[in-house]
């Protein structure tokens, strides 16, 4: 018929998650795997422009970047009827913007275990990204999801606790990087840079030098918003003091992990962690994670 669309057709739409000027994404219902999955629709970008860039940049990013535990997956994309749709998977707790300001409002403090909790996970998506020679370029709170898996008892008689002593055991609480649309290649970038309010410096002068180096300093600009450091300026005084590495320590926060998100915003990218050392940082994890 005329009016079929796959969207509606392998879908059900049950809500909105939200939208902005790219468009707008759905929670759906897929018919036939009755599994549930976040679907981006936006119009279709014009040709040659850089909403068409970005467009592709985004499932170029999402194929090569297959599976992995702190990244949305990505299930599919396709175009039809003037929209462009890509399938992800649902992460059914909220942003970790939605979380600040759940925080902001309650007046309760997020605990240091609780952001070093963060960090190591978006660090370890980020090892992957970085290992992918691919940069994020817009790491911000808006754009870090999460997904609560339910708790699963396992009682030791059951036997059902892993049998494989390495296998990663499923976290109750899962931070996974999203929205891939600013995602570039390292060496060879083509830079549509993010949200101000977590860029370096160096970013806005068109230094590309050390792309996945401007991914740890939004990182720890992200986790100093999340510890509770206030709203980030956009401009003026304060934007300029936090990229000359004035961070003002967080009071509530031990001294070693204030100097570790001092060292991820330093003004020279050489000084800051990678994201595998990140990693493998004590500050982080004492028994440091492979
Ligand atoms: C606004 N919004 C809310 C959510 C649910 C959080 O609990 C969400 C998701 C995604 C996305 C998304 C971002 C960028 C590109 C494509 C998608 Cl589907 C947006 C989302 C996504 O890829 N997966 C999501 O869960």
């Amino acid at each position: 018929e005329i009016n079929t669309s796959r969207y509606n057709e392998e879908f059900h739409e049950v809500c909105k998650l939200g939208d902005g000027e790219f468009g707008s994404v759905h929670k759906c219902l897929h018919r036939l795997d009755g599994c549930t999955y976040a679907i981006k629709k936006s119009k279709t970008p014009v040709a040659g422009s850089v909403y068409e860039r970005n467009a592709m940049n985004e499932v170029y990013a999402h194929a090569v970047l297959g599976k992995h535990q702190h990244v949305v997956r990505y299930y599919s994309a396709w175009a039809e009827d003037d929209h462009m749709y890509i399938q992800n998977e649902y992460c059914n707790g909220g942003s970790l913007s939605d979380e600040i300001e759940e925080k902001q409002r309650t007046k309760k403090f997020m605990s240091e275990a609780d952001v070093k909790q963060i960090l190591l996970q978006i660090a370890q998506g980020l090892k992957y990204i970085h290992s992918q020679n691919l940069a994020h370029l817009d790491i911000k709170p808006g754009n870090i999801f999460i997904h609560r898996n339910p708790k699963v008892m396992l009682s030791p008689e059951s036997g059902l606790e892993s049998c494989e002593e390495d296998e990663e055991l499923e976290e109750a609480v899962v931070y996974k990087i999203g929205d891939l649309g600013h995602v570039t290649s390292v060496t060879n970038p083509t830079v549509d840079e993010g949200d101000c309010r977590y860029l370096p410096n160096e970013l806005l002068q068109e230094n590309f030098d050390n792309l996945p180096k401007c991914d740890i300093f939004s990182l720890g600009l992200t986790i100093y918003e999340a510890a509770g450091g206030y709203d980030l300026p956009k401009n003026g005084q304060r934007w300029h003091a936090i990229r000359r590495g004035e961070l003002p320590p967080l009071r509530h926060l031990s001294e070693e992990f204030n100097n570790l998100l001092k060292s991820m915003v330093d003004p020279d990218p050489s000084n800051r962690p990678s994201a595998v050392g990140l990693t493998q940082n004590p500050v982080l994890c004492p028994q440091a994670r492979k």
